[in-house]
């Protein structure tokens, strides 16, 4: 069998609350494989979010295992998850992160030379896919939520990332646009061999992806 490109095991993860520990995941596990897309609803404040920080190796399960491509991220310290995050993983999320100080595209080849893997024509080939190709001299601050989403979804792609973690990557987008990013998030996965791990309010997003799975009550259902 091969080995997965993420298989979470057991996550259990508590925050605390003015009520006493709140149980936001209890007894996650699923497996995503190498091409795989995977969408993950639920209401909100339901975990999904807290569950894609675990898998990216932002932050750590109280008990369970993360295991990136047969590694358990979770036992890592924060440097090396650091660096499996830089080298391995794409992250998309919801405050998009761009560097104030960086021009578009500086912002998107960022992650890919921090990787060593920048490549400048792929990182063209993505700009102009996404439509930023007129933006690249551009800073953060002179774009609108919906460029500065595509700059981000560009950035986590352009060091070709195994696993990519988005948490409603087309949220700023209007609908058409939005449609088009999820196309491009596809084809670039089905092109690389990636797997998608994204997070959707979207039951018709999450049509869209291979698989779907709902977090509820802290627990995975189909
Ligand atoms: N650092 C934290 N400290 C304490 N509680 C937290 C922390 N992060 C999240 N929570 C709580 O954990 C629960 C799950 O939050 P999370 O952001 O994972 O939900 P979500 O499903 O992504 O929500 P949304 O769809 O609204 O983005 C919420 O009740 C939230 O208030």
């Amino acid at each position: 069998m091969t080995t997965p490109l993420l298989d979470l095991r057991d996550i259990r993860k508590t925050y605390p609350s003015e009520s006493g520990p709140l149980a936001v995941l209890d007894g996650v596990s699923v497996t995503l494989q190498a091409g795989e897309t995977l969408a993950l609803t639920g209401e909100s404040g339901s975990g999904k979010s807290t569950l894609l920080h675990l898998s990216g190796g932002l932050d750590r399960p109280d008990s369970g295992e993360v295991v990136l491509e047969g590694q358990d991220i979770g036992q890592l310290d924060d440097a090396a998850r650091a660096r499996v995050r830089r080298m391995r993983i794409g992250l998309i999320f919801q405050q998009f992160n761009l560097v104030p100080s960086l021009s578009v595209a500086a912002n998107i080849a960022l992650q890919a030379r921090l990787a060593g893997k920048h490549d400048p024509a792929f990182a063209a080939d993505l700009a102009a896919r996404l439509g930023l190709g007129d933006l690249l001299a551009r800073y953060p601050e002179q774009l609108s939520g919906g460029q500065q989403q595509r700059v981000a979804i560009a950035r986590a792609l352009a060091s070709r990332p195994a696993l990519i973690l988005a948490d409603e990557p087309t949220g700023n987008l209007d609908e058409e646009t939005g449609d088009s990013v999820l196309t491009l998030l596809l084809d670039l996965v089905a092109e690389t061999g990636a797997g998608l791990l994204m997070v959707t309010h979207s039951p018709r997003l999450a049509e869209r992806l291979g698989r779907r799975v709902h977090l509820s009550r802290g627990r995975l259902g189909g």
